[in-house]
């Protein structure tokens, strides 16, 4: 954020500004350190008709009927095989409680920077981070996001201020955690591995569970820039809520296909520690988000991850002659350091540990 003389932005720190002060600040153009430079950006973008992005029913997936649970664990596994992604309807989260995350969640990022200052922190192991871009001290470039990202489980953090946020977090993040639970069965169940398979491989009971909440301020030229460049997510699966202005892209055989979720639906992205249990028939899905010139985005992500100590393995079923392992083993909080360090230069930490076959 060089360009821009420091005394004529509000700054937290002397080398940190948000995005968001950047947007507010009425600039025509964007600095040249948010100029994308992925080539994965040049893809072509698609807006497929509406039906084609595949939708899973939830209380079908919990339905007592076993062929309506049966057909729904079908289109769960082929979602996943197929598009390492879908969208979650009938999730059982109150829409008051969702109402409430979006509603705090906007209110905590509209605080005074001095009230958040607190959370300016460098630490991957900071329970709670508020901050720009990705790590916007050590990055060349810098993605148009302003985050607020806490761990949430086994412990619970969240900030106190504003008021009801942190007891609507709790609330919020257990629906997540059991509809993830839930959703791990039925993937297991995909996969011919008996229901708690992944659940009780990756010990979800200590999940290591991250809220990250992402401000994408209107930005003045959102073909040059990127709220989050092309990357894959580092748990198993996140599941994506969105303020009703929709902004994620997947990519799909070279293009980027726009998702246009139905209102409250969850977005839910397959995720490299799935891709590792599975031995590569579940993918992570590389994704990106997209920036509008007078729209402001909010996305409230939780990726539900192993315990940290977990050593994530390809289920021994998965593995054959045909089908050797494809991953290196190491601990979870190995892999989510390595992703945390590696930035964007390669999408995935995944890169780190595949054994080439
Ligand atoms: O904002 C979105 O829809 C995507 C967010 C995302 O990819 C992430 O937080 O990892
Ligand atoms: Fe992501």
């Amino acid at each position: 954020m060089a360009e821009i003389a420091s005394e004529t932005l509000p700054n937290v720190t002397s080398d940190f500004t948000t995005v968001k002060a950047l947007s507010e600040h009425g600039l025509t153009s964007i600095p040249s350190s948010f100029v994308s430079n992925n080539n994965l950006e040049d893809l072509p973008v698609i807006d497929p008709p509406q039906g084609t992005l595949p939708i899973i029913d939830f209380s079908l997936l919990t339905s007592r009927n076993p062929q309506e649970r049966s057909k729904t664990i079908q289109d769960l596994g082929k979602a996943c095989e197929e598009w390492n992604f879908f969208m979650l309807i009938n999730h059982g989260i109150p829409e008051s409680l969702m109402n409430v995350m979006m509603e705090g969640i906007t209110e905590f990022f509209n605080l005074p920077d001095e009230e958040k200052k607190e959370f300016l922190k460098e630490n991957l192991y900071d329970p709670i981070r508020w901050g720009s871009s990705f790590n916007s001290v050590r990055e060349e470039v810098h993605c148009w996001r302003d985050f607020l990202k806490v761990f949430v489980h086994p412990e619970f953090h969240f900030p106190d201020k504003p008021a009801g946020l942190r007891d609507a977090a709790f609330e919020y993040i257990k629906h997540i955690r059991e509809i993830t639970r839930e959703l791990l069965r039925g993937v297991s169940e995909s996969l011919d591995l008996e229901p708690n398979y992944i659940s009780n491989a990756v010990n979800l009971e200590s999940s290591l569970q991250v809220f990250v909440a992402n401000l994408y301020p209107p930005c003045p030229q959102p073909e040059l820039a990127m709220g989050l460049f092309p990357h894959t997510d580092y748990s198993l699966m996140t599941l994506i809520l969105e303020n009703g202005i929709s902004g994620l892209d997947i990519l799909q055989d070279g293009k980027w296909i726009k998702v246009k979720a139905p209102p409250n639906a969850l977005m839910v992205i397959t995720a490299n520690q799935l891709e590792i249990v599975t031995n590569g028939k579940y993918k992570s899905s590389v994704h990106r988000a997209a920036l509008y010139s007078k729209a402001k985005r909010i996305s409230l992500t939780t990726g539900n991850g192993p315990s940290l100590d977990t050593v994530v393995r390809p289920a021994p079923e998965l593995v054959d002659e045909s089908h050797p392992p494809g991953y290196k083993t190491i601990t979870y909080r190995e892999f989510f350091e390595i992703h945390q360090r590696k930035g964007f230069d390669k999408q995935s930490a995944l890169d780190y540990i595949r054994i080439q076959n």
